[in-house]
Parts: structure tokens; C-alpha cells; sequence
């Protein structure tokens, strides 16, 4: 799947740009930085953004140069994805289809195809700016050469890239449906001057009409309830019309507990 994404990223620019669409919320578009139009600093990182639920019904609308891989690769995370939903579900003390019955039928998956070109002064950019991802849970598939940082205690840890392994990050979705008994994951890319890097995320979400609240099962005097209701697409539109800063997305939802006098 690297290979098949490095050569769409190895395509002439116009063929590229066929699918660029300034419009963050097109869920087929080509990319670069996180939104362009209100970025204060550009990002050093190219972006292929794939709908892949109902992939076999789609795929024809995908970039030949990688249909095929694609394909087959989504099928594999779908199936992991079950896999980890259900194991998660049994983690907070839920049947096992609970979270995957949240996601319901119209769940949805998109895909993101990351390219971070070699830069000559990595210090002076960065390829992803903190945030944490809008999803339940995001598998990252990375090739060898590193650059993903986790926030650790105030502190950046780099993400050792292993072979074959696929990494898998919380978003703030599965925070606000566990009530903050999971916590979604600061994260961002730096870049380096010896290598381009090549990233494909893979982000599993209820779909955009869904109302996503904490399960009343995470709710309890000892966990009181800590987010609001909100449509999805009404909390992804947050994220993308704003500056990448972190897990700020999240205030938008967040009960604020009443102080004691
Ligand atoms: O390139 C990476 O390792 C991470 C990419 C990422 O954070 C994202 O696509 O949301
Ligand atoms: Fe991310």
C-alpha cells in the first residue's frame, strides 16, 4: 500500500491536482497543509484523501494508480477495526457490539494518504501541527523513517517506526463516548532534510448526521457527565475551521464543571 501511495505521489502535479479541492469537508480531494485557506503557517505535507466506506461501490472514483492496493487494504482494517471496536467495547465493561453498534451502519471510514517531502530547514516548519484526530480510532500505517511525536506529560515522545506494525491512535470521538475514560491523543509530524515520509491514516467515525454524546453505561456518580451532545459533522466542522492547536476541538463540547464556592 506505501508503494502504491508513493507513486500517486509521484504523478505530474496536474494529474494530482484533478482532485484538489479547497473544500474540507469533499471527502475525495488532493491537499496540502491542513486548511489552506486559514492555516497561519503553512504545513510541510501534500494530502490524498479517500471515502472508502462502501469502498466497492466508490472505488472506480479513486486514483487508478493505487485502486487495486487501496482496496484490498481498506477490507483488512475493516476487519481489524471490528476486531478492536469489540475488544474496546469489553475494556469499558460493555457487551462487545456496543461501540460498533454506536458506529451503526453508515459508518464511515476515510482514509488519508500523507506526504511529507524532504525539507532543506526542517526547523523552521513542521508537517502536521498538534491536534488529536476527530475520529473513534484512527490505524496509521508508517514507513521506516519516523517524524509522528505523541504528547507524553508535557513532553513530545517520538514514535519509533517498526516494521510491518500498525499504529493505532484514539481521536476525540472515542473521548466523548467514553466519557473521558479514554483519552484521545495529542500528536504531531516533524520533518527532516535527508527523507520524504509517507503516512496513511485510516479514521473510523460514526457517520456525519449522528449525534455523539457519552454512553450512559460511562456515566456514573464517580465519571459525571463531561461532554454535550453534538452532531458529528457540527464538531468536524470545528476542526477544520480553525488552526491546528491541539485537542482544542474539544472545549466546543465539554461540560465545564460548576466551581464549589
Ligand atoms: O503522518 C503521521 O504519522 C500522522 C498523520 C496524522 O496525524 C493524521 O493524518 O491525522
Ligand atoms: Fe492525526
Amino acid at each position: 500500500m506505501l508503494e502504491a501511495t508513493e507513486k500517486f505521489f509521484n504523478l505530474p502535479v496536474k494529474d494530482r491536482m484533478a482532485y484538489f479541492s479547497s473544500d474540507m469537508t469533499k471527502p475525495l480531494r488532493y491537499g496540502t497543509s491542513h486548511n489552506p485557506t486559514i492555516d497561519s503557517a503553512l504545513q510541510w505535507r501534500d494530502c490524498m484523501y479517500l471515502p472508502c466506506k462502501l469502498a466497492e461501490e466508490n472505488v472506480q472514483t479513486w486514483p487508478a494508480v493505487y485502486r487495486k492496493e487501496a482496496l484490498d487494504y481498506v477490507k483488512e482494517m475493516n476487519n481489524l477495526t471490528e476486531i478492536l471496536l469489540e475488544l474496546m467495547s469489553e475494556s469499558l465493561h460493555l457487551a462487545p457490539n456496543t461501540l460498533r453498534n454506536v458506529l451503526g451502519p453508515d459508518m464511515l471510514h476515510n482514509m488519508v494518504l500523507n506526504y511529507y517531502p524532504a525539507c532543506p530547514q526542517p526547523d523552521l516548519t513542521i508537517g502536521f501541527r498538534e491536534h488529536s484526530d476527530k475520529s473513534t480510532i484512527t490505524i496509521l500505517l508508517q514507513d521506516e523513517i519516523g517524524g509522528l511525536e505523541v504528547s507524553h506529560k508535557d513532553c513530545w515522545v517520538p514514535v519509533q517506526p517498526l516494521k510491518d506494525a500498525l499504529l493505532v491512535n484514539l481521536g476525540d470521538v472515542m473521548e466523548i463516548l467514553s466519557n473521558g475514560r479514554y483519552k484521545s491523543i495529542a500528536h504531531r509530524v516533524i520533518v527532516n532534510s535527508n527523507s520524504k515520509r509517507l503516512s496513511i491514516g485510516s479514521f473510523y467515525n460514526v457517520a456525519y448526521n449522528a449525534i455523539i454524546s457519552p454512553l450512559p453505561h460511562c456515566v456514573d456518580e464517580t465519571h459525571p457527565l463531561a461532554f454535550k451532545k453534538v452532531m458529528f459533522m457540527d464538531f468536524f466542522k470545528k476542526f477544520v475551521s480553525r488552526d491546528l492547536d491541539g485537542k482544542n476541538a474539544l472545549d466546543y463540547v465539554k461540560i465545564t464543571p460548576i466551581e464549589e464556592p
